[in-house]
């Protein structure tokens, strides 16, 4: 009997370098990542962290001296070939940032809109039904579900950054991308999203920039260390901290430098 294959990786990079003009930002990235797992990358600041990330929804697209080389699939299917719809590519690969973005519209709104561009609910009520399961499963509807109209920037930046996560979750992604999701945010707020970021873990691939090794260790299954545009070293989160490979991640990871 042949041994079952491997499941195929949600999302893959091989040889991916980013360049700012004639500066190289990543230099040469593989890696793959999986669904129902939450991939962290950690490395010190300046290493290459956020660009390699934005490289997974084409988001580099929208800086005009950013160059990317190598290849990156989602599905297998190449999402820098020229076919490639990147606003569905968007919806399929959501993006939550370091500050809360919400749109200066009603909280329904905020989360509503996505599937209206997308054509996602076919009646009113339908379109209800979405705002509804995805502010529940971004751990707010409790405290929202009576004042959906009022504005999403008037919420606490904690309840913004999770509304922005429903936001995502609405058009039914597949991986969620999140830089530095809770770096702006008190503590309890930060608890509250990395709860979240466990609850969402079944559902879609998930992939965290963070500067916070406490955090990369507490949400994360797998590591990625990144220095200077490199990737250093990738693996089982336990394992890259309790027993690095590199000397590299050693050093970073005992603090020696970052
Ligand atoms: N829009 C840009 N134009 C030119 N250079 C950039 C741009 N964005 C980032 N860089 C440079 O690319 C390198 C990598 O930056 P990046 O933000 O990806 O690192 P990072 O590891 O995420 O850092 P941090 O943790 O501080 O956000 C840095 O040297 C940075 O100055």
């Amino acid at each position: 009997m042949t041994p079952a294959s491997p499941a195929p990786h949600k999302m893959s990079a091989r040889g991916v370098s980013v360049f700012y003009g004639q500066k190289q930002a990543v230099k040469d990235v593989s890696i793959d990542v999986d669904m129902d797992k939450v991939t962290a990358f950690i490395g010190p600041s300046g290493c290459g962290k956020s660009t390699f990330l934005r490289t997974f929804n084409r988001m580099n697209d929208t800086i005009a001296s950013a160059r990317v080389t190598g290849e990156i699939t989602l599905d297998g299917a190449d999402i820098y070939a020229a076919d490639m719809d990147v606003v569905q590519l968007r919806a399929r690969v959501g993006m939550v940032f370091q500050k809360p973005n919400p749109f200066p519209k009603s909280i329904f709104e905020n989360v509503a809109y996505g599937p209206r561009i997308h054509g996602l609910a076919s009646s009113k009520s339908d379109l209800e039904g979405i705002v509804e399961r995805s502010l529940k499963r971004a751990g707010l509807w409790e405290e929202v579900k009576d004042r959906l109209s009022d504005s999403g920037t008037a919420l606490s930046g904690g309840q913004q950054q999770r509304l922005c996560i429903a936001r995502a979750i609405a058009v039914d992604p597949e991986v969620i991308l999140m830089d530095e999701p809770a770096s702006a945010l008190d503590p309890i707020a930060t608890a509250k999203i990395e709860e979240l970021i466990h609850e969402l873990r079944g559902r879609y691939a998930i992939v965290i920039v963070t500067h916070n090794m406490q955090q990369a260790a507490r949400v994360s299954q797998r590591t990625a260390f990144f220095h200077l545009g490199q990737l250093v070293e990738y693996g089982e989160t336990d394992n890259l901290f309790t027993a690095p490979r590199e000397e590299r991640t050693k050093d970073y990871i005992t603090g020696r430098y970052g």
